[in-house]
């Protein structure tokens, strides 16, 4: 986390009172689980140069959730770094529905060419994700999976050759939750595809990624190649920039993705997306319709893009959104404890 989290460095960080001036907590209702949940917490700050966003899982330690009150930090106090395009292509993002409610779920990333979807969902079995992945197929150019860590190797191994039986896979996201395991999966699926002549479905590391204490070394081990980076675990979007020029050096492309952000967490992704050297991958920032209800009015997803200007929060929205005094309180306690930890350094 310790690499990751130096956004900050570039900036003073604020007095815990700057933070808490103009701090707001929002609770966000989702239309569909996702995650296993159906609320999204959210803390706003708000800094001389716009919002940000601080929204660390509950279930994350502190240590953890620095890093992303470092990204809150770099977007409300320093902004965005200098934009190389305007738009920026999303990808659908289908969870672990019923193969039914496929085209109700595209539906939401009109003009989008690629799809990722939710695999490997507990209490799920092959055929669902099979019957899924069928179904996106029917309506998009590029199909991905991803797994969040829930296969064994051998699962991943089977499963992965099933759903590619049928039309190639743009990758596999952490089909198994530890390195050691990306790099065996890999490796079995050289030599099948070796033996049959085939191509080899690439594999994305994602928690391999945001989780680690050393982001690179996945992909030091062979373990991925591809990288999901998220702004807000990796610390902001000038420390996510950084990690892709050394991602780049070694010959793996990122996909900028979301971690369930608000519109405001949206901004910093689209933002980062946009400095990239190279468009890419489409990247997971089309979360957005997620939510019954956002803190600034919903953006418009146009030909499978977003624009990349920012957004700010509504404040009849936030108003309507505001989450009720204990959670509020829980919010402020975490931003407090983080930032004893950002200024420890
Ligand atoms: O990448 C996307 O398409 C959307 C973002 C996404 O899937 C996600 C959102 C919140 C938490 C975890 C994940 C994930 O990629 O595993
Ligand atoms: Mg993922």
């Amino acid at each position: 986390m310790t690499e990751n989290s130096s956004a900050a460095t570039e900036l003073a960080v604020p007095t815990l009172g700057e933070l808490l001036d103009g701090a707001v907590v929002v609770s966000l209702p989702m239309r569909v689980r996702f995650r296993g949940i159906t609320t999204r917490e959210v803390l706003l700050l708000r800094g001389p140069a716009g919002y940000g966003e601080f929204a660390p899982f509950p279930e994350y330690d502190d240590a953890e959730s620095a890093a992303w009150l470092a990204s809150a930090i770099e977007a409300a106090w320093l902004g965005p770094p200098p934009a190389l395009r305007a738009t920026v292509p999303i990808n659908a993002t289908v969870p672990a529905v019923a193969a039914a409610r496929v085209p109700e779920i595209l539906a939401r990333f009109p003009g989008a060419r690629t799809a990722k979807v939710k695999v490997a969902e507990r209490g799920q079995a092959l055929a669902d994700d099979l019957a899924r992945v069928a179904a996106v197929r029917e309506y998009v150019d590029h199909v991905r999976v991803d797994a969040n860590g829930g296969w064994t190797v051998d699962e991943a191994a089977d499963a992965l050759a099933a759903l590619s039986a049928d039309g190639p896979l743009q990758y596999a996201e952490q089909p198994c939750a530890t390195v050691p395991e990306l790099v065996e999966v890999r490796r079995r699926l050289t030599v099948r595809a070796g033996a049959s002549g085939g191509v080899r479905v690439p594999i994305a590391a994602d928690e391999s990624i945001r989780r680690a204490a050393d982001p690179l070394r996945v992909v030091r081990a062979g373990g991925a190649d591809v990288a999901v980076v998220k702004v807000a675990p990796l610390g902001g979007m000038r420390a996510l920039l950084r990690l892709a020029e050394e991602l780049s050096g070694r010959g793996v492309p990122v996909v900028v993705s979301s971690a369930l952000d608000s519109a405001v967490g949206i901004g910093a992704g689209l933002a980062a997306a946009a400095a990239l050297p190279d468009a890419g991958f489409a990247s997971g920032l089309g979360t957005g319709g997620f939510f019954e209800a956002d803190v600034a009015a919903p953006r418009v997803i146009a030909d499978g893009s977003l624009a990349v200007a920012a957004v700010a929060p509504d404040p009849e929205r936030l108003a309507a959104l505001r989450a009720g005094p204990e959670r509020t309180h829980w919010w402020l306690a975490r931003l407090s404890r983080c930032h004893e930890l950002l200024r420890a350094g």
